[in-house]
């Protein structure tokens, strides 16, 4: 058989918008590179049919830069049980689809298109094997914070004992090796929960992935190397707080500059081109066109979370109360609690927009969001202040770099049953927004971050540097045990 020797990267992520996104602006960027390899993007068949409604189901889709072959998670029809349910889908995920991905590696290989390196996401784990079960190498693409990743390895490694003493007290402070105390707040909340949590099986993927690394670096003679959408600038002291790891940062990966290769934000390009969920038809950029230059409010908490009825009404209570023009993302499957107000001629409510088109917005002065890291990197690339709004995971984490660190943001005081009131909402929109010099000072502040981001992801910033010598190093790699060949002989 004649063998191809042409690089081919696998990228396969867990089917949630937020690990879709930095996935495929990662796998655009590999493609686009000057060795010109194949990429495969993968997530799971529900994804996918909502990414392609209109292509037959199991079929390679190709846009001309990228193939997407999906891999069945047992859920191919959506259904993944809710919150209620994640752990029972958790257990069966791994299962499935990591059988479904090892076909997807033969099956590729069969058709001459042999895989050379798999690039797999933070909750699958297991495609470290798959790889390995086909003699290929992988790498570990961390798409959230160096910070979240360091305080992950440590305890997992030596600190688990501070951190489970003290999970009911949220001022005390751990000092993980070379970073900043951290108060036990804001440490990611799936180290903090209880074993009875209904996403207490994020917490057992996310050990199993630390175990992964350690079992990669037992492995080899060099260190593990990890990708990581953050960049060096932002967190200097996390990327270099994990000894054992090369913590490569590569961001941030968002649309725009992912796709094009440049530095400035293109307006065709800033659509994430990955949507799971429909764009709403609204005319909301005719909109903002019509509102005075850093006027808006935009409010979005991400694919995941889900609004109660209080919170829907507090938070348009709030936003009326702000007085500014307003633009608020909720989702059609999360309106169903009630408490809704549209609003009427002083805000826009839509389903889904196209997140960094709004925030590259001129007239877009703040962005009030549950700091999901996406929407973290995509508010400093577009030079956007903060209102946090943190509940779970990496969020609190985030949110707090943003009005420490970085100085770009606020965090709002949540209720007890984890509201922004609406009073709380208007006093922290003031903050960023107002005449005061905090105001003043973050949005400064956000304006310096942004720039220092294109730096970074500009051609010869640390980025770009980063990712072209990763390249590099693959394609070595690759000739040197002709890796990815092996398993068509
Ligand atoms: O109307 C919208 C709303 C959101 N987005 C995009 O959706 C993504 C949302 O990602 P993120 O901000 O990270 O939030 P989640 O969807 O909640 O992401 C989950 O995954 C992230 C990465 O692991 C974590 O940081 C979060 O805490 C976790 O909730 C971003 O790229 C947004 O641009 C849109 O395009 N349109």
């Amino acid at each position: 058989m004649e063998l191809k020797r042409q690089q081919h990267f696998l990228v396969a992520t867990f089917p949630f918008q937020g690990h879709i996104n930095p996935v495929l602006h990662l796998a655009k960027h590999l493609a686009r590179s000057a060795a010109g390899p194949l990429v495969t993007f993968s997530t799971s068949l529900s994804a996918h049919r909502r990414m392609f409604p209109s292509a037959p189901d199991h079929h390679d889709v190709s846009d001309g830069l990228l193939s997407y072959l999906p891999f069945s998670d047992g859920f191919d029809d959506g259904d993944s049980g809710g919150v209620a349910g994640f752990n029972r889908f958790m257990a069966e995920f791994k299962v499935t689809a990591s059988r479904s991905l090892s076909s997807i590696v033969a099956g590729l290989a069969a058709r001459g298109r042999p895989v050379t390196c798999v690039v797999y996401t933070m909750l699958l784990p297991w495609a470290a094997d798959v790889a390995c079960e086909y003699g290929i190498p992988s790498v570990h693409y961390w798409i959230q914070p160096a910070t979240v990743f360091a305080v992950y390895y440590h305890y997992f490694h030596d600190y688990g004992a501070v951190v489970d003493a003290h999970r009911d007290d949220p001022s005390f402070t751990v000092t993980f090796p070379r970073m900043p105390l951290m108060k036990i707040s804001d440490v990611p909340s799936f180290l903090t929960s209880p074993v009875d949590h209904p996403l207490y099986s994020v917490y057992l993927t996310l050990r199993e992935a630390f175990a992964a690394l350690d079992a990669e670096k037992a492995a080899s003679s060099s260190k593990p190397r990890v990708l990581v959408n953050t960049f060096d600038e932002l967190e200097p002291d996390a990327l270099a707080a994990v000894d054992e790891i090369d913590m490569l940062s590569i961001g941030p990966l968002i649309p725009s500059w992912s796709s094009s290769g440049s530095a400035a934000p293109k307006d065709t390009e800033t659509g994430a081109g990955g949507d799971i969920f429909k764009p709403d038809d609204k005319g909301y950029m005719e909109w903002l066109d019509s509102q005075p230059e850093w006027s808006v409010v935009y409010v979005s908490f991400g694919s995941l979370h889900h609004f109660t009825k209080r919170e829907l009404e507090e938070l348009s209570a709030g936003l009326e109360e702000c007085g500014r023009p307003y633009l608020w993302v909720v989702r059609r499957d999360n309106r169903q609690a009630g408490g809704l107000r549209e609003g009427g001629g002083q805000g826009m409510v839509v389903e889904w927009c196209s997140q960094v088109k709004v925030l590259s917005h001129a007239a877009v002065g703040c962005f009030v969001t549950h700091c999901g890291w996406n929407s973290m990197l995509e508010s400093l690339a577009c030079g956007v202040p903060t209102v946090g709004a943190p509940r779970l995971s990496d969020q609190r984490t985030n949110a707090r770099m943003a009005d420490g660190a970085w100085g770009t943001g606020v965090t709002a005081e949540l209720s007890e049953d984890g509201v922004v009131e609406a009073g709380e909402l208007n006093r922290c929109v003031e903050l960023v927004m107002g005449e005061g010099g905090r105001g003043k000072e973050m949005r400064r502040k956000a304006v310096q971050w942004q720039e220092r981001a294109r730096a970074a992801v500009s051609e010869g910033g640390s980025s770009d540097r980063n990712l072209t010598a990763f390249l590099e190093e693959i394609t070595k790699g690759s000739q040197a045990t002709n890796s990815g060949q092996q398993y068509l002989e």
